[in-house]
């Protein structure tokens, strides 16, 4: 699920390890293909488990996680699918198909890029079968998707400092409790900062997921959330721990002054002054300061609403990437083609449910599959 830097020893120049033993139910971890990362080593986790067309057959827990995914994305698909069921493909075809995508909240910019590919596509294949198009179409929005693809990085500091943001109800609480449990399961040390000091709920909500994963919890009654961050972070510091993730109250991007106090808590972390980069032992890079990741928690069944929430936070904070919560069930999964097209940031998880395994990282190919399905 994500990619861990080893961590740094004083010992002979780093060579890179034999990959560790996988557990017999799990493939073989699938990075996407990156540009050229720093000398420090990744290694992959045993639960980055992405399969790719090349990949051996997906292990049973991914395929598990497939068949929630397709079911949750069912309303999505099902009119989307139905336009391939005629017998010609023709301008009608092609009509009907934009309004599916629209209707999925595709947007109009991806919807029209989709299409131009499509029409490339069965021109270059000679394909003259409806159900073939549906095929070149999953072809198509794989391809639109796959720079969205991509491992959170882990490890390269201590702490991996990630804040966490997002509209009220999104599910950044609940997702901070999933992927705190993915962490500890794969031996990273987590630290949670209860920086949503405004809803009296969150602060107990998050010290439940914090007993349930064996976490600290850093919070302050009624207090400053960018004081319960630096305080986080500091403490994340002094303890050693591998991940520091700072949970904040949600808001509105119309919300300027609460905007603003994002704003503060990302000022104030700063401050925290730069950690030690692993992966860099000579300089102190830029993006040693943390916070390294600042994440936008989307509901995907908010469709359109999310790419415009994508893009004000993205302004406003400069944001490192997503996750989309709530594909269980949406209507609206299209929105991810929007993101695409329109503001390409990883999406590192999704969420498909409200139990702590529903999160899962994203693969473009199974996302598109299980859209068209
Ligand atoms: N079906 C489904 N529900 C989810 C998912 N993620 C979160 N939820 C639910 O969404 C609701 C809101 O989740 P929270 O985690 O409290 O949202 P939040 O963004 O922290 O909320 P605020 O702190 O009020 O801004 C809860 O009922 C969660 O159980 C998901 O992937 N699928």
């Amino acid at each position: 699920m994500f990619s861990f830097f080893k961590k740094k020893s004083p010992a002979p120049p780093a060579v890179t390890p034999p990959a560790p033993e996988a557990p017999p139910s799990v493939s073989a971890p699938v990075l996407p293909a990156a540009p050229a990362e720093p000398a420090a080593l990744i290694v992959p986790s045993n639960l980055v488990m992405a399969p790719t067309a090349t990949a051996p057959a997906a292990p049973p827990v991914r395929s598990s996680w497939m068949a929630k995914l397709k079911t949750g994305l069912r309303k999505t698909g099902t009119s989307i699918a139905t336009v391939f069921t005629g017998t010609q493909i023709d301008d009608a075809l092609y009509e009907d198909l934009e309004s599916a995508l629209l209707m999925a909240d595709t947007g109009v910019k991806a919807t029209e890029h989709l299409l131009e590919d499509l029409k490339r596509r069965v021109k270059d294949s000679k394909t003259t079968d409806p159900t073939a198009v549906k095929g070149l179409l999953v072809q198509s929005l794989a391809a639109l998707l796959a720079p969205l693809q991509k491992p959170l990085r882990i490890g390269q500091y201590t702490p991996t400092v990630i804040m966490v943001t997002g509209v009220n109800g999104a599910g950044k609480t609940t997702s901070i409790g999933k992927l705190t449990r993915h962490l500890a399961s794969e031996g990273a040390t987590v630290l949670l900062a209860a920086a949503d000091t405004f809803r009296a709920a969150a602060k107990e909500q998050l010290g439940v997921w914090a007993d349930r994963n064996t976490v600290d919890i850093i919070s302050q009654e009624g207090g400053d959330p960018a004081a319960v961050a630096f305080d986080a972070v500091s403490a994340g510091k002094a303890r050693g721990r591998d991940v520091v993730l700072v949970d904040t109250a949600g808001r509105l991007p119309t919300q300027l002054h609460l905007m603003e106090e994002l704003k503060k808590i990302k000022r104030v972390i700063q401050k925290t002054g730069p950690l030690q980069d692993l992966g860099n032992t000579t300089s102190q890079s830029a993006n040693s300061v943390p916070p390294h990741e600042i994440l936008l928690v989307i509901d995907g069944n908010t469709g359109q609403n999310a790419l415009s929430q994508v893009k004000a936070f993205d302004d406003i904070l400069g944001l490192t990437g997503l996750i989309v919560t709530k594909l269980d069930g949406t209507a609206k999964g299209g929105v991810l083609a929007a993101i695409a097209r329109e503001r390409p940031l990883p999406v590192y998880f999704i969420g498909v449910g409200e139990k702590l395994e529903d999160l899962e990282t994203f693969n473009a190919q199974e996302f598109a599959q299980a859209l068209l399905s």
